[in-house]
C-alpha cells in the first residue's frame, strides 16, 4: 500500500535494514544523552562545550531533508514499522521506544520512561501516558484491521505512573459502528499488570478513502 518516495534519503545500495539498524543506533544513543542533560549535575563549563560538539555533530547530519508528510523510506505505513514515530520508533530520540506486540484480542506495549518524561517529580508527565495510550489504541485498531485516527480520548488518572520503571500498556477494540471504534487501554507496572494507574476510553474514525488520500498523499 506504502508507495515508494520518488528519491530515498541513502545511497540505493544501502539496505533498508541496514538503514534501520544505523538510525536504531542513532536513536539508542540520542535517547541515552538526552537521559544523561536531564539528570546530570555537570558544572557550566562542561554544558558549553557539550552544546558546542553537539552543535558540530548535528551539522554533519546532512542531505535532504524530508519533507513534511513524506514517509521514509525505511517505514512501513500504515501499520508497520515507524522508525520516528515519538512513541515506538526506534530511531527517535523522543520515543520511550514502546515495543508493541499482538495480545489475546487486542494488543500490548512495554517500556520504561526515564526522567525525561518526569511530570510530578518522580512519576510519569500524564501528557505522556496518554501519547502512550493514544498509540496504543490506534495500534488496536490497525490490528483490528481498521487503521483510524483518534476522534476523540478520555483518561483516567487513577494513580501516578513511577518513572524508571517497567510499565505494560494494553489496548483493545471493545466495538466497532461503521468506520467508528470504540477502544479501551490502561497502564500498569508490569510488576503488579492487574491494578491499573490510568485508564483510557477513545474513538477511532477511518477516514474515509477520499479524506485518507487528501491526508496521507504518500500512501
Ligand atoms: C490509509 C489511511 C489510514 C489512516 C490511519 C492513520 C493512522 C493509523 C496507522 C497505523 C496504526 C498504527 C499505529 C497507531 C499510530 C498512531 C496512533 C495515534 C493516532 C493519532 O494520533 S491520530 C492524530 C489525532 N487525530 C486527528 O488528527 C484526527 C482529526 N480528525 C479528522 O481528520 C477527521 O475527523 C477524520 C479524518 C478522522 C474523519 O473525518 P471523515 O470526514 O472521514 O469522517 P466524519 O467527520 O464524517 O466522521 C465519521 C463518523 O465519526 C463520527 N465522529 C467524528 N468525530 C467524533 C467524535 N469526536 N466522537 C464521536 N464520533 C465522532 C462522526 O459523527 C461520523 O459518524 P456518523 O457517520 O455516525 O455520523
Amino acid at each position: 500500500m506504502t508507495a515508494p518516495p520518488t528519491e530515498t534519503p541513502f545511497p540505493e545500495t544501502e539496505e533498508p535494514d541496514d538503514q534501520r539498524t544505523a538510525i536504531a543506533a542513532l536513536g539508542h544513543e540520542l535517547r541515552t544523552l538526552v537521559d544523561a542533560t536531564v539528570t546530570t549535575a555537570a558544572p557550566t563549563e562542561i554544558l558549553h562545550r557539550m552544546a558546542d560538539e553537539v552543535r558540530g555533530l548535528t551539522g554533519q547530519l546532512t542531505g535532504r531533508r524530508r519533507r513534511r508528510a513524506e514517509i521514509p523510506a525505511v517505514d512501513e505505513f500504515p501499520g508497520g514499522v515507524r522508525m520516528y514515530s515519538p512513541v515506538t520508533g526506534l530511531g527517535s530520540p523522543l520515543a520511550p521506544p514502546l515495543r508493541v506486540a499482538p495480545d489475546g484480542d487486542g494488543v500490548v506495549g512495554h517500556c520504561t520512561l526515564g526522567i525525561a518524561h518526569e511530570g510530578p517529580p518522580g512519576y510519569v508527565h500524564g501528557g505522556m501516558s496518554a501519547m502512550l495510550l493514544d498509540e496504543l489504541m490506534g495500534w488496536a485498531c490497525y490490528a483490528a484491521k481498521s487503521p483510524a485516527m483518534t476522534v476523540s480520548l478520555g483518561m483516567r488518572y487513577r494513580r501516578p505512573v513511577p518513572v524508571e520503571t517497567p510499565l505494560r500498556v494494553h489496548a483493545r477494540v471493545t466495538g466497532t459502528e461503521d468506520r467508528k471504534a470504540f477502544v479501551t487501554g490502561s497502564i500498569s507496572t508490569e510488576e503488579t499488570p492487574s491494578v491499573p494507574l490510568v485508564t483510557a476510553d477513545a474513538v477511532f474514525v477511518s477516514p474515509g478513502p477520499g479524506r485518507a488520500r487528501a491526508l496521507f498523499p504518500s500512501t
